[in-house]
C-alpha cells in the first residue's frame, strides 16, 4: 500500500500536464513505476485509504483468462467496466468491425486466447503456459501478450496492461506484468489486484509456490478532474495493514477457471478500508 501511494505522491510532486486527445482531458503524468507484489506471502495490494471493489477486478481478470469479448459477458460475472468503453466510446460506435451493443472487439483475452496467425490459425498463448509450467517447463518465452497492432483497428480500446511474462525458478513462479498505460487513481486499483491474483492463480493450477509479481508502468497519470480527491482526501489518509486473498483450493486446472469458477470462490481475510471515493471516470 506505500508504494501505490508513494506513487500518487511522486505524480503529485514530480508529474507534468500532458493533452490527451482521445479523452479531450489533461493528465498530469509520470514516466515509469515499478511496482511489486508479495504473492507468497500472501499481502494482497488492495489500496486500504478507500473502499477498493475488488470483487469486480477479479471478475474482469476472469473475463480476460476466458477471452471474453463482450461487456455482457463481463456484467454476467460481476464486472461493470467495460460498459462505457464498449458503448458510450464515440470512435468505436462509428468503427464499422462494431458487432451492436456490448461488443468490445478483438481486445485483452481474445488476443490471449485466439491470436489469430497469418495461416488462418487460432494460437491459444494461456494453454500453451500452463501446459509448459504444469510439466516444469519454462522455455523463456511464457508470455502472454494481448499487444496487437495489427488488429487495433477492431477494438474498442489497445490493452493498457499489455503483457505478462511467467517465471519459474525452481518450484517457485515468478510474473513480470508490463502497463503502458495507468489511470492511478481508478484503473491500478484494479490492475494491482489483476498482477497478484494472476499469478497466485496460475500458480495454483500448474502446481507450484507462488513468488514475487513486479508491475512495470509506463505512462502513470492522474486526470485533471481527480486530482482534488486524491490530494485533499486520498493523500491525507493513514493506510491499514495489507489484507490476505483466500483462493478455493479446488480450482485445479485452466478447465477449472473457463467454467465453474466464480466470484465466491475469492475472499477477502482482514480488509479494514477508509470511506469510498468515487473517482470520475474517462471514456
Ligand atoms: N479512463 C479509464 N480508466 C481506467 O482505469 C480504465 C479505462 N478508462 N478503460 C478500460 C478499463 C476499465 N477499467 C475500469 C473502469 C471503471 C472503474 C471504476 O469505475 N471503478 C470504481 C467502482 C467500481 C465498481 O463499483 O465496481 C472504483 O471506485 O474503483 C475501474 C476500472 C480500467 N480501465
Ligand atoms: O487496465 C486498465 C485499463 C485502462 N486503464 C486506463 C489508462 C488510461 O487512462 C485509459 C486508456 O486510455 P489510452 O488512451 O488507451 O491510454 O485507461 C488502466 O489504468 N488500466
Amino acid at each position: 500500500m506505500k508504494q501505490y501511494l508513494q506513487l500518487c505522491q511522486r505524480i503529485v510532486d514530480e508529474g507534468t500536464w500532458v493533452d490527451n486527445a482521445r479523452t479531450g482531458k489533461r493528465c498530469l503524468t509520470l514516466i515509469n513505476a515499478d511496482l511489486e507484489y508479495d504473492v507468497g506471502g500472501n499481502a494482497f495490494p488492495l489500496i486500504t485509504t478507500r473502499k477498493s471493489y475488488w470483487k469486480a477486478a477479479i471478475a474482469e481478470l476472469l473475463g480476460y483468462l476466458r477471452g471474453y469479448s463482450s461487456a455482457a459477458e463481463f456484467r454476467a460475472i460481476g464486472c461493470n467496466t467495460w460498459n462505457a468503453n464498449a458503448n458510450d466510446n464515440a470512435a468505436w460506435l462509428a468503427n464499422p468491425h462494431r458487432r451492436g451493443e456490448d461488443d468490445m472487439g478483438r481486445v485483452y483475452g481474445v488476443q490471449g486466447r485466439a491470436w489469430q496467425g497469418p495461416d488462418g490459425r487460432s494460437i491459444d498463448q494461456l494453454r500453451k503456459i500452463v501446459d509448459d509450467l504444469s510439466q516444469g517447463v519454462d522455455d523463456r518465452g511464457e508470455i502472454l501478450t494481448f499487444y496487437n497492432p495489427g488488429e487495433f483497428h477492431l477494438g474498442c480500446l489497445r490493452p493498457c496492461m499489455h503483457t505478462h511474462t511467467f517465471s519459474l525458478v525452481g518450484e517457485r513462479l515468478f510474473l513480470t506484468s508490463y502497463q503502458r498505460s495507468c489511470d492511478v487513481p481508478l484503473g491500478l486499483n484494479f490492475n494491482q489486484v489483476q498482477v497478484f491474483t494472476l499469478l497466485a492463480l496460475v500458480a495454483q493450477i500448474t502446481g507450484h509456490k507462488p513468488g514475487k509479481a513486479y508491475h512495470k508502468i509506463v505512462n502513470a497519470h492522474i486526470y485533471e478532474d481527480q486530482l482534488g480527491p486524491m490530494t485533499q482526501v486520498q493523500l491525507k489518509r493513514q493506510p491499514y495493514a495489507s489484507p490476505r486473498l483466500i483462493i478455493n483450493p479446488a480450482i485445479r486446472s485452466l478447465e477449472d477457471l473457463e467454467t465453474w469458477v466464480t466470484l465466491d470462490d475469492f475472499q477477502v481475510e482482514g480488509y479494514q478500508h477508509h470511506d469510498p471515493i468515487a473517482y470520475p471516470f474517462s471514456v
